[in-house]
């Protein structure tokens, strides 16, 4: 994990040991990592492996139990100034239900310094989401298509969206994620985008952040990443070091070949093991798959 590695541009997310327990469960516990300004963002993980809370400990809806967040260099919690930079759409988009998309625009103008009404029904209007009609009459892709027209207008710098594309047909999601990339390429907005559906992520984002059982499993430049990694295939592995190689992340055996996804640490390979380039979401995959079910045989008194 390269999550300490010293940031070279300006950070809109940093997190230092972060942690929050519910109970004796840690939700999100040794949470480092930086997030620069100007990238967008994918946050991926299992379910219950702490995005959500996260997102929420990011824009000061949950206190954090241990260590800190940052935004802009502020607390969230204890500087609730910095709150105005942030757009922030959370998971099934709740929005009042009984009020109109044209309502909900005008309440944003009111609540917000910064706001673009232009910006917002251009939006709707062009996805044909009609004005006067209470939002929660709308389908689950129509609220979250006026959630995110909402943070948008609130031109923020930093932009939280939890799961914003699950409910949208192909079409749509495809439609709002290219939205999203044009609305945010002009302001240099950051973005931090939950979402399951992976190959939608490696379209759209320039950073990656995996999140496994409450810690964080990998983070950083998906350009540096997928260099980073590589599969190695040759003569059965019994665990010895290997040259060039840091991390063994998964391995598959037969009895005479190994088959190894790697994270190499910059000097050369060994000759002896042949390597190939990992797709990003194979590589995703391999750190979301990391013991992802032993705690929960324990828990339930069966075996893996
Ligand atoms: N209010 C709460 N009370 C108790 N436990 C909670 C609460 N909220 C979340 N948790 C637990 O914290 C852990 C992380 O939950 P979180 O919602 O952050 O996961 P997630 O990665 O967003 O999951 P999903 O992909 O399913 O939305 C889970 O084990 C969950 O059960």
């Amino acid at each position: 994990m390269n999550g300490s590695a010293a940031p070279q541009t300006p950070l809109a997310l940093e997190t230092d040991q972060l942690g929050k327990r519910y109970g004796d469960t840690w939700a999100l516990q040794d949470c480092s990592l930086h997030l620069p300004e100007g990238r967008i963002a994918a946050l991926v993980g299992p379910n219950g492996a702490g995005k959500s809370t996260l997102l929420h400990l990011s824009v000061g809806l949950l206190r954090p139990d241990a260590g800190d967040v940052r935004i802009f260099g502020e607390s969230p919690w204890a500087n609730t100034g910095v709150l105005s930079q942030i757009g922030f759409v959370a998971q099934d988009t709740p929005l009042y239900a009984d009020f109109s998309a044209a309502e909900l625009i005008t309440m944003g103008s009111k609540l917000n310094k910064t706001w673009d009404d232009v910006l917002a029904r251009t939006r709707l209007a062009q996805l044909g989401i009609p004005p006067d009609k209470p939002v929660g009459q709308l389908s689950g892709g129509q609220r979250a298509q006026v959630a995110l027209a909402l943070a948008l207008a609130k031109r923020p710098r930093l932009l939280l969206l939890d799961e914003p594309v699950a409910s949208l047909d192909p079409l749509a999601r495809r439609e709002f994620l290219q939205a999203l990339m044009g609305s945010v390429a002009d302001t240099g907005t950051t973005v931090l985008l939950s979402s399951h559906l992976l190959a939608d992520l490696e379209r759209v984002c320039d950073y990656l952040i995996v999140l496994n059982r409450a810690k964080v499993r990998l983070v950083g430049a998906v350009d540096d990443l997928v260099a980073e990694h590589c599969q190695l295939v040759g003569p059965r592995h019994d665990g010895q070091p290997i040259a060039g190689v840091a991390d063994v992340v998964r391995a598959s055996h037969t009895d005479r070949q190994s088959t190894l996804l790697v994270r190499t640490d910059g000097t050369p390979l060994d000759p002896a093991w042949a390597a190939h380039d990992i797709p990003l979401e194979d590589l995703i995959l391999a750190y979301l798959a990391d013991g992802q079910t032993q705690g929960s045989h324990e828990a339930w008194g069966v075996t893996a």
